[in-house]
């Protein structure tokens, strides 16, 4: 269990009327770079506000970094990034971390050290609401890694960016799990499946797959990831 950085078993959540999690269960090890992809709707927000801990669960549990998910002790263990960047319109770059860095108790330094790891620094004293919707995903990473958190919670960082900075955030990323950050990067697009060290396949609240790339490709006889949860999604069907 110390190997796993999260533990879920047996997940259930409704929202609304409809449940959206069906009993799900997966294992993110530490230090890894985990992808949680599947289409729009699939419930990867949903699954990952679970982790997160602010979700309300009709069934099963969530163990993150050791404790329950939620618990107290994690607030400064864990970055989140939504998908609706935590970030003020009317405030700078610089003037938006370092409120969060206040709230955080994050150390002195940490605020210029966010904003270079980014890439924000020719942006520091922009407005933020001013920003293109690429800086503005970056502000909000940049608030998610204040604190230097064990664990960081992406929910689709690299939407709406151009292949280079996708490039250089997905830099940022191995560079973090390097230093034995473990990262959940959510995304509805297959090709950045490729980049991860494991992957959870999701599809309407179930999950399909949580393998390594390679085993995922093996096992579906593929070389193309996105055939391979093609072939995932038929079998499944073929099962139901
Ligand atoms: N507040 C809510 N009340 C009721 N249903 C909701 C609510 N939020 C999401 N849902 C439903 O839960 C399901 C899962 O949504 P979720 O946002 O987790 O999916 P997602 O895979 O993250 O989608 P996307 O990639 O489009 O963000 C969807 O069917 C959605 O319509």
């Amino acid at each position: 269990m110390d190997n796993y950085a999260v533990v879920a078993e047996g997940l259930r959540v409704r929202r609304g009327s409809r449940e959206v999690l069906h009993d799900v269960g997966f294992a993110v090890p530490r230090g890894s770079i985990t992808g949680l992809l599947g289409p729009s709707g699939c419930g990867k927000t949903t699954l990952l506000r679970c982790v997160v801990g602010v979700q309300v669960v009709a069934a099963g549990r969530v163990t993150v970094l050791g404790e329950p998910a939620g618990s107290r002790g994690l607030r400064n263990r864990i970055g989140y990034a939504t998908q609706n960047p935590a970030v003020y319109a009317d405030l700078t770059v610089r003037e938006s971390l370092r409120y969060f860095a206040a709230i955080l108790r994050a150390p002195k330094g940490d605020v210029d050290r966010v904003i270079e790891e980014v890439g924000l620094g020719s942006h520091t004293d922009h407005v933020i609401g001013e920003l293109s919707g690429g800086q503005l995903s970056r502000a909000s990473l940049a608030v998610a890694l204040l604190g230097r958190p064990e664990l960081l919670v992406l929910d689709e960082p690299t939407v709406g960016l151009d292949p280079v900075l996708r490039e250089e955030l997905w830099d940022l990323f191995n560079r973090l799990a390097g230093r034995g950050v473990t990262l959940i990067v959510s995304s509805h697009v297959m090709d950045e499946a490729a980049r991860c060290q494991r992957l959870l396949l999701m599809r309407d609240g179930d999950i399909l797959a949580d393998d390594t790339p390679d085993a995922l490709r093996a096992r579906t006889d593929t070389a193309d990831l996105e055939q391979a949860f093609l072939r995932l999604v038929r079998e499944q069907g073929a099962v139901a």
